[in-house]
């Protein structure tokens, strides 16, 4: 048999799929095995060279009862994390839709804790995405007695933010203007600021009345993205402990629209937004054994 033959690893069916333009690479880890290392997850994750997304989300059997899936989160930069608002919508439409459950009402366990999720008929998923965290030690954030407003000096400026957990940690800071804010210089900073031991994924607010809000986020290992669910939900709740947003919200992104409402502390927060399949595909994953080789992708169109 032939070195090319010898190094080829299995084959890995995906589904491309993105909320409001956060894209996923997802894969069902019931039907086929699954595991990858954090260095594949960042291939795969380029945009050039790679599948290309913010997030890879693995579908896996439950671990807990009463529980339909346990759904886990990968940032392109490879790293696990807690929870995933965008992708919990997409993790619905993809269980659905792959027949590995016909309940319009999945519960799933995430790194974050369990989550509920409703799927429309018009498409779009309600997500009850929990009860947010404020307490500074369960964000983590590091500060001394809980605020609604935080001062943090950061690359010579003092800021005021709110840290809130939606069961990953969030830094929202309040911007005039989404569009000027400094999201690609303040972003990063605030992302792996020391008060920040876990990092952080940071929303720029900006509110134009109670019922309506502008929102840009900076994701902790993904860098700027299309939008954030769970960085809505943390914005609204920001904006709501500091007086100036109502119980239900239109959060307007980047990639479009999220409707979040929250009736205030001890109540989850419940997020509705779409859900888009792109295209399906498989990849031959490189054998265990070096040399480590370029992959052979294929990819077939589907509707959303
Ligand atoms: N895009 C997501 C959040 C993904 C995880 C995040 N980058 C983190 O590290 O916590 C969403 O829609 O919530």
């Amino acid at each position: 048999m032939s070195q090319q033959k010898c190094n080829q690893g299995p084959v890995l069916r995906f589904t491309k799929m993105h909320g409001l333009g956060n894209d996923f690479m997802v894969v069902d880890a019931i039907s086929q095995p699954f595991r990858l290392r954090p260095e594949m997850i960042r291939e795969l994750a380029d945009r050039h060279f790679g599948v290309g997304f913010d997030q890879l989300l693995v579908v896996e059997p439950p671990g807990l009862p009463e529980v339909d899936f346990r759904y886990r989160i990968f940032n392109a930069d490879g790293s696990e994390v807690e929870q995933c608002g965008n992708g919990a919508r997409c993790f619905a439409r993809f269980v659905r839709d792959q027949r590995l459950t016909n309940k319009r009402v999945i519960r799933v366990q995430t790194a974050g804790g369990v989550i509920e999720l409703k799927l429309g008929r018009d498409g779009s998923v309600l997500v009850n995405m929990g009860v947010p965290e404020l307490e500074p030690t369960a964000i983590p954030f590091q500060a001394g007695a809980r605020q609604t407003v935080y001062p943090l000096d950061v690359a010579g400026q003092s800021l005021e933010l709110s840290a809130v957990s939606m069961g990953n940690p969030h830094g929202v800071l309040l911007v005039e203007n989404v569009d000027t804010a400094p999201v690609e210089t303040l972003g990063p900073e605030l992302e792996r600021h020391p008060a920040f031991p876990a990092r952080a994924n940071i929303g720029f607010l900006q509110i134009i009345d109670e019922g309506h809000a502008r929102l840009r986020v900076f994701e902790r290992g993904s860098g700027e993205t299309l939008a954030c669910g769970s960085g809505a939900c943390a914005a609204v709740v920001a904006g709501r402990l500091r007086g100036r947003l109502g119980k239900r919200v239109e959060v307007e992104l980047r990639g479009g629209r999220l409707v979040i409402e929250w009736q205030g502390e001890g109540a989850p927060v419940m997020m509705e937004g779409p859900a888009v399949t792109v295209f399906e595909g498989q990849l031959r994953l490189p054998g265990d054994s070096p040399p480590r080789r370029r992959r052979s992708h294929r990819s077939t169109r589907n509707g959303a």
